[in-house]
């Protein structure tokens, strides 16, 4: 039985008007819902009311409600001058309780539910389990000929009957995270204004500067920890998709809570947009997005931090912000201006980074030889490539004891216009400055790879069939076992597919790919290719700073991140090919990583969730939102 004490950070919101001594699974629990009264009112006065509208305060503060009897929304607080807001709390019941995707049961509402919750006659008699509805919606999704089918299907599921969606996406992830995420969240985001049905996540445009603060009050959920958010300049390799980049904070959401554990209603998908450069979008008469070109220099960076304040003025220290596919001209500073002020993290830089180092450290386990032992080439100088490069140098240092400045000696990077060399100086984003070293200017991969001799490739460029027959070639011939990893998402970018990589290689390559590649046979031997993506690592990577309450994100939770990752490869797995653990095992790796990265934070003294729990692992589990049924009262 989960204590609630324990886990109360990660509860439920449905429970908080309930006494908090109950247990998640076992007690019955009141579906209900927090309405503002003034709320179908959008007067001056209203917003007036909203701006001083407290959140539901125990849950951060670890508090629990005996008897319900706190000041929640703020009323005792507020003197005679300062305005509140009406709240009431509401059963959520009949038709309404249908339409509520948190609580609906659809046909597995009990006789009993259904006479308590003015049910009767508003679904047909049978009652079903929840195991028959997911079998059920399972065949229904199979049936589906296109990927983009089977994507609005599981969209208006989760907008339907949340728990059913869980449960199907934890039990069949293997089959749906392609669905749901790479490489069908890609076509999703570019054809976003014509399969937009509802918002599923805030927009924060250009005409909401001045007013971020009582934007984020809007959004129905107050109890938020993390907020996945994107301005939509980079999507996957697919470029500027603009405000229809909303399918990335969306889909990483779905894995925060399917994979990591975190409850659906903490999490918060929010899409800035300052316009797009993308033509075909502007001139789409179904682009959800502002019509104009971005926004850039002073009145792009007041409109994020405008935005960065009111988070953390609103939600406090302990929220945690996702920065998701912004461009490498925004995404690096960003990281670097608030990650001394707010919890953040940059998936594309630090979590590609972690998820990459760890396939590295367990195929080394296995072919044998550090990372010193190792020289890396990498195709692509952006956040994923720069991001891995500088972890993979950090890692070196950490183990040889050699200046990091000595170690990147070792790992070299291509962009567009060729090798990174001391020779291209000043004209280098600062960013690629770390690793331009000394040698002769290449402008091409294959030579490239003639003359660095790398034991380790990498592909990072955003740009597909970029290592051809000759590079990978190449790579056979230099190394006994090439790595080669294909990082760019989707699919349709990858550098070269699993196919192309055992059959050029002779199936000598220990092969990795950004988005999924199905098993290939060569010459009567089956390869699974892993998926070096970083779903494996940011679910458990936020639940671990979560549950510890970590306020800053520093380079070593990164590094225990790899290292619980890495420690989950088998020789069984590296027999098949697997630089990976499956993703059916998602959920127990993740309890991993958290475990991992939250013994790193309460060593550094970043965690603020005092005292430490004694067993870590169990302390993740215990936490972690599980989409089984509750029962009503
Ligand atoms: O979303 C993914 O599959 C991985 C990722 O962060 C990216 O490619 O930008
Ligand atoms: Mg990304």
């Amino acid at each position: 039985m989960i204590s609630s004490n324990r886990c109360s950070f990660l509860s439920n919101t449905g429970l908080v008007g309930c006494s908090r001594s109950s247990g998640l699974q076992t007690k019955r629990l009141v579906p209900f819902r927090v309405e503002c009264l003034a709320s179908s009112s959008s007067s001056g006065g209203d917003r007036k009311l909203r701006a001083v509208m407290e959140t539901i305060a125990d849950v951060d503060n670890n508090q629990t409600v005996a008897g319900g009897v706190q000041d929640v929304y703020g009323e005792d607080k507020a003197t005679e001058d300062h305005f509140v807001t009406p709240w009431s709390v509401s059963v959520a019941s009949g038709y309404t309780l249908l339409r509520d995707p948190h609580f609906n049961k659809g046909l597995a509402f009990t006789d009993k539910e259904r006479d308590a919750h003015f049910l009767r006659g508003l679904l047909p008699p049978t009652s079903i389990s929840q195991e028959t509805q997911v079998k059920k919606v399972l065949q229904h999704i199979r049936q589906y000929q296109l990927p983009l089918q089977k994507y609005t299907a599981m969209m208006n599921l989760q907008e339907t009957n949340e728990r059913v969606f869980y449960k199907l996406l934890i039990d069949h992830v293997e089959e749906l995270l392609p669905v749901v995420y790479t490489p069908t969240v890609g076509e999703a985001c570019q054809k976003y204004g014509s399969i937009y049905m509802r918002p599923q996540g805030l927009y924060i445009s250009l005409k909401e500067k001045g007013r971020i603060l009582e934007v984020l009050k809007n959004w129905p959920e107050k109890d938020i920890q993390v907020i996945v958010v994107t301005d939509g300049e980079r999507i996957l390799g697919l470029g500027d998709l603009g405000c229809q980049g909303m399918g990335i904070p969306v889909g990483k959401l779905s894995l925060y809570t399917a994979l990591g554990g975190v409850r659906p209603s903490a999490c918060l998908p929010i899409t800035i947009d300052v316009g797009t450069n993308n033509e075909l979008l502007l001139n789409d008469e179904l682009y959800i997005g502002l019509r104009q070109r971005r926004a850039t220099g002073q009145e792009y960076s007041e409109l994020i931090h405008e935005f960065m304040t009111a988070v953390k003025q609103n939600y406090g220290e302990k929220i945690l912000i996702q920065f998701e596919d912004f461009a490498n001209h925004n995404a690096f500073d960003l990281l670097e201006k608030y990650r001394s002020t707010h919890l953040v993290f940059n998936d594309d830089i630090q979590g590609t980074a972690s998820v990459v180092l760890a396939g590295l450290v367990a195929g080394l386990k296995f072919i044998g030889g550090n990372l010193s032992d190792h020289r890396f080439l990498f195709l692509g100088a952006g956040e994923a490539g720069t991001g891995i490069a500088e972890l993979i140098a950090l890692e070196t240092s950490k183990q040889t004891g050699a200046p990091v400045e000595e170690v990147r000696k070792n790992i070299w990077l291509v962009d567009s216009k060729g090798l990174i060399v001391s020779s291209r100086g000043e004209s280098l984003q600062h960013f690629k400055r770390p690793w331009a070293h000394e040698h002769e200017p290449i402008t091409n991969l294959l030579d490239a790879v003639k003359k660095i001799k790398p034991t380790v490739l990498i592909g990072t460029s955003g740009q597909g069939k970029t290592f051809t027959q000759e590079v990978v070639e190449a790579m056979a011939e230099i190394n006994e076992r090439p790595i080669v990893l294909a990082l760019s998402n989707p699919t349709s970018q990858a550098e070269c597919t699993a196919e192309e990589a055992y059959t050029w290689s002779k199936g000598h390559a220990i092969f990795a790919s950004g988005s999924p590649f199905a098993p290939v046979e060569y010459e009567g031997n089956v390869f699974v290719p892993g998926q070096a993506n970083n779903a494996y690592i940011f679910p458990g990577f936020g639940l671990g700073l979560i549950m510890s309450g970590t306020i800053r994100v520093r380079d070593d939770l990164l590094l225990a991140a790899s290292e619980a990752l890495a420690s989950q490869v088998t020789q069984e797995h590296f027999d098949k090919g697997l630089i990976y653990p499956p993703f059916k095992d998602i959920r127990k790796i993740s309890a991993h990583i958290a475990a991992k990265v939250a013994a790193k934070s309460y060593e550094l003294g970043l965690a603020t969730r005092l005292p430490q729990p004694k067993d870590l692992v169990e302390h993740a589990e215990s936490c972690m939102y599980t989409p089984a049924y509750r029962r009503y009262r």
